[in-house]
């Protein structure tokens, strides 16, 4: 073992034009733990998290400046392809593919080059689906269109297909605002299990869901990130004013 984070993020600041979003942030995220994100609507969350896979080279206007390190390496001399099977990202709304459960799993693993033969991307199919916990629910339609599942397992599929091309890390933009409480409560269960494997990044709007989830939460305004720190002292004893305004509910 190494003193490597998984991923490290140094000096980052992302402008959308000339308009500045993220300003000078630096992170360490590391596997083990969920690290939520949280701030007020607009304080660049979502910004920052998509720079961690390179996300925001697929809107043009957007520039990022400063060091994003995976595993040590810089992540602007990957190849975006690579980077983001390694660094997996899930979406606000459940975006499967119009094509079956079981080839959505399977898109990653063949594009990648994955699988040697049916019988082991098989395999990698069913690992992925039985780790998203979805696996009992569909393995006996898995031709179906991904699309006939309700809102909460097209997440767990969204994830599964994430999960299936081995990501070190996954990157989750409000995995739950377009879901009901109970399959909300599923997932947050499976948020908990995944980070035994993966280091997990999930931005939420939810304090409660932060509190729940997470063990080390940062949190943003005005694109800076105020704090940093284990998710139970944050909540508990804010070190500066604005979080303490933020978690109290003056602001948000
Ligand atoms: N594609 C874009 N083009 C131009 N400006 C953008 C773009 N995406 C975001 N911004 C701006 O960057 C700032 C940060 O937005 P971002 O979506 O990262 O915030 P957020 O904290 O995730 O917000 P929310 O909680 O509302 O999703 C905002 O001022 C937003 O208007």
């Amino acid at each position: 073992m190494t003193d490597t984070p998984k991923m490290s993020a140094r000096n980052v600041d992302v402008y959308y034009g000339a308009k500045q979003a993220i300003d000078d942030v630096s992170i360490d995220i590391d596997t083990g733990h969920v690290t939520a994100f949280i701030g007020p609507s607009g304080c660049g969350k979502s910004t920052f998290l998509r720079s961690l896979n390179r996300m925001n080279d697929t809107i043009p206007i957007a520039r990022v400046t400063g060091e994003i390190d995976l595993d040590g390496e810089d992540i602007s001399r990957m190849d975006p392809v690579q980077l983001r099977a390694r660094v997996g990202m899930v979406f606000q709304k459940p975006n499967p593919f119009p094509k079956s459960i079981y080839e959505n799993v399977a898109y990653g693993p063949r594009i990648h080059g994955v699988a040697a033969g049916k019988a082991e991307m098989d395999e990698i199919v069913e690992k992925s689906l039985s780790r998203a916990g979805l696996w009992e629910e569909v393995r006996d339609r898995l031709s179906d269109a991904g699309t006939a599942l309700s809102g909460g397992q097209q997440q767990r599929l969204c994830i599964a297909r994430a999960i299936a091309v081995s990501p070190e890390v996954i990157l989750m933009d409000e995995p739950c605002s377009a879901l009901d409480p109970i399959a909300t409560a599923r997932i947050e269960e499976l948020i908990d299990e995944l980070k035994e494997r993966y280091a997990i990044v999930i931005v939420t709007h939810s304090m409660q869901q932060a509190a729940r989830v997470s063990q080390k939460t940062a949190f943003f305004h005005l694109g800076k990130m105020v704090e940093y720190g284990d998710t139970s002292d944050l909540f508990t004893n804010p070190q500066q004013e604005r979080t303490k305004d933020y978690i109290t509910g003056r602001y948000g």
